[in-house]
């Protein structure tokens, strides 16, 4: 049988990548070729992270090919600008990916059995469809948000938004009896964004739940223990989670990523090798998040004045200056290895944004939280992580509308010395990684008989062609049936 290939499509943002690629990874281990693809833009950056060296591909010594296609914009465009490159994705996207899988046949003879898309890309299954073979969905955050788009008929119903998407009141909610309460504030396309960009976004959520509908496999990076009611609220959605490099108990996390936008600063890892168990507070808000001059300086005098050691995760493209505040305690790098570091023994808390990816690792490695959201679904995580989960605290903002230096040190010692909080986080780590164990739940997910199963193909579905809409036994010859579908 030959090796099926499947393609994977991520939205170019980090927190998006990031969990494609480790799918990915698991992927390639479970015997498939997988062809990653990035917008031109990420792409060269992702080369650049790694030191421009891509290490094979489907042709070569790896089975992970990285590729790339343009974003549909023009050459002066502003790329770190998501809502435009994801517009401009959905209107380009799915004609330039039928003609890579078209120029990946006729140039390299490689035949893609199977599209995983991002949910925000999700006018691939389209093109899927059109070609006729398997399409599957992957929703980057946590299920309950995509129960949340999943409801939206019946928040429009109930009167809780408006047509536009956007909440008609300020109020709690419920989507079914046993679900967490959730507010108006827990409506993430209408959260931390202004109303003319909350209803653009609204209205691309909209048609991507209708694509949706063209597979039934919906795939996301959580757990059954962790979401067992978001789980419930959308039965189809498998949870693979949590997608987390390898760890080796002695080295700790050893998979190298093929993911990362910016160079990993692994002096971090020796700097925390020189300091005590439990003792160093982890900074560090994602790959989109921006802090005001003001508040920036608030987080490092309110860190100075913890008295610990701390590592800040700076990103270059945050416009403050850190080595201003560094003093003596701290170390602050531009982009950090976070899972390695979230498994680190120093490691005492993890004041986080909240994006679901850093709520994930940072659960999985049972490190209490101190919550910080800035816009979208991080609102809900952070309430979830406390209110839930009981793992962690969140920061209250001052008259000004800041989070204050005198704030964060009550905070991080309140965390630090709450020792329900610091066992909640150590039995909720057990579970979470007993799914990714040999005859866990996640790991069923994706072992043979779940997913990729059905993405190479099983019961009558051609173990090359893979086919969903075109059985056809084991003994034809398939990749003419593709190719003449394609051709
Ligand atoms: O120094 C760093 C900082 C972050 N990361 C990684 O970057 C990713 C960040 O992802 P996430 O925590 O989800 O944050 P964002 O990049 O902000 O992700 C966006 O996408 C997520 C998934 O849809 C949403 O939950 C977030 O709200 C949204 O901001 C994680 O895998 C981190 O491990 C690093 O490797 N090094």
């Amino acid at each position: 049988m030959s090796v099926p290939t499947v393609l994977v499509l991520p939205l170019p943002a980090q927190g998006h990548v990031n969990p494609m690629m480790i799918f990915s990874q698991r992927l390639a281990e479970n015997g498939c070729n997988v062809i990653f693809v990035n917008t031109e833009f990420i792409h060269k950056k992702v080369l650049s992270s790694m030191g421009n060296q891509e290490g094979g591909g489907v042709n070569g010594e790896s089975p992970i090919k990285l590729v790339s296609i343009p974003d549909g914009l023009g050459p002066d465009a502003d790329r770190n600008n998501l809502w435009e490159v994801s517009d401009s994705l959905m209107k380009n996207m799915p004609a330039m990916l039928e003609k890579l899988i078209e120029d990946l046949r006729l140039k390299d003879g490689i035949i893609v059995s199977c599209v995983v898309a991002d949910s925000a890309m999700a006018g691939a299954l389209k093109i899927a469809s059109k070609i006729g073979i398997k399409g599957v969905v992957f929703y980057p955050a946590s299920a309950a948000m995509l129960a949340l788009q999943c409801s939206i008929p019946k928040l429009i119903d109930d009167g809780i938004i408006n047509s536009n998407g956007l909440p008609n009141t300020q109020k709690t909610f419920q989507l079914s009896a046993s679900f967490p309460h959730m507010d108006t504030g827990s409506i993430w396309w209408a959260k931390g964004v202004d109303s003319v960009l909350g209803n653009v976004m609204f209205n691309n959520i909209v048609h991507a739940m209708q694509t949706l509908e063209l597979t039934e496999w919906w795939l996301c990076n959580s757990t059954p223990d962790l979401e067992p009611q978001a789980l419930s609220y959308v039965p189809k959605l498998l949870p693979i989670g949590p997608l987390l490099r390898r760890y080796d108990d002695n080295q700790g996390v050893t998979e190298r990523s093929l993911g990362q936008f910016l160079e990993e600063d692994l002096s971090c890892i020796n700097w925390l090798d020189q300091q005590p168990h439990t003792s160093v507070i982890y900074v560090a808000f994602g790959s989109l998040t921006h802090f005001d001059k003001k508040q920036f300086t608030e987080v490092a005098l309110g860190l100075e004045l913890t008295n610990r050691p701390f590592l800040w995760v700076v990103r270059q493209d945050s416009n403050c200056n850190p080595h201003e505040f560094k003093g003596n305690q701290g170390k602050i790098v531009k982009w950090a290895s976070q899972q390695k570091v979230l498994s680190h023994p120093a490691i005492a808390c993890f004041v986080s944004h909240c994006g679901w990816n850093s709520t994930i690792e940072g659960l999985s490695n049972g490190v209490p939280f101190l919550c910080w959201p800035c816009f979208g679904d991080q609102f809900f995580n952070k309430t979830y992580i406390c209110d839930e989960l009981k793992v962690g605290l969140g920061f209250d903002l001052d008259e000004n509308e800041l989070i204050s230096r005198e704030e964060i040190k009550v905070k991080v010692d309140k965390v630090l010395s709450d020792e329900n909080i610091r066992s909640n986080a150590h039995v909720l780590k057990e579970k979470m990684l007993n799914n990714i164990k040999d005859g866990g739940r996640s790991r069923e997910n994706l072992n043979k008989n779940y997913n990729t199963d059905q993405i190479i193909g099983q019961d009558g579905c051609c173990s090359n062609c893979a086919s969903f809409t075109m059985p056809c036994s084991r003994t034809c010859q398939p990749n003419d049936d593709l190719v003449s579908k394609i051709g």
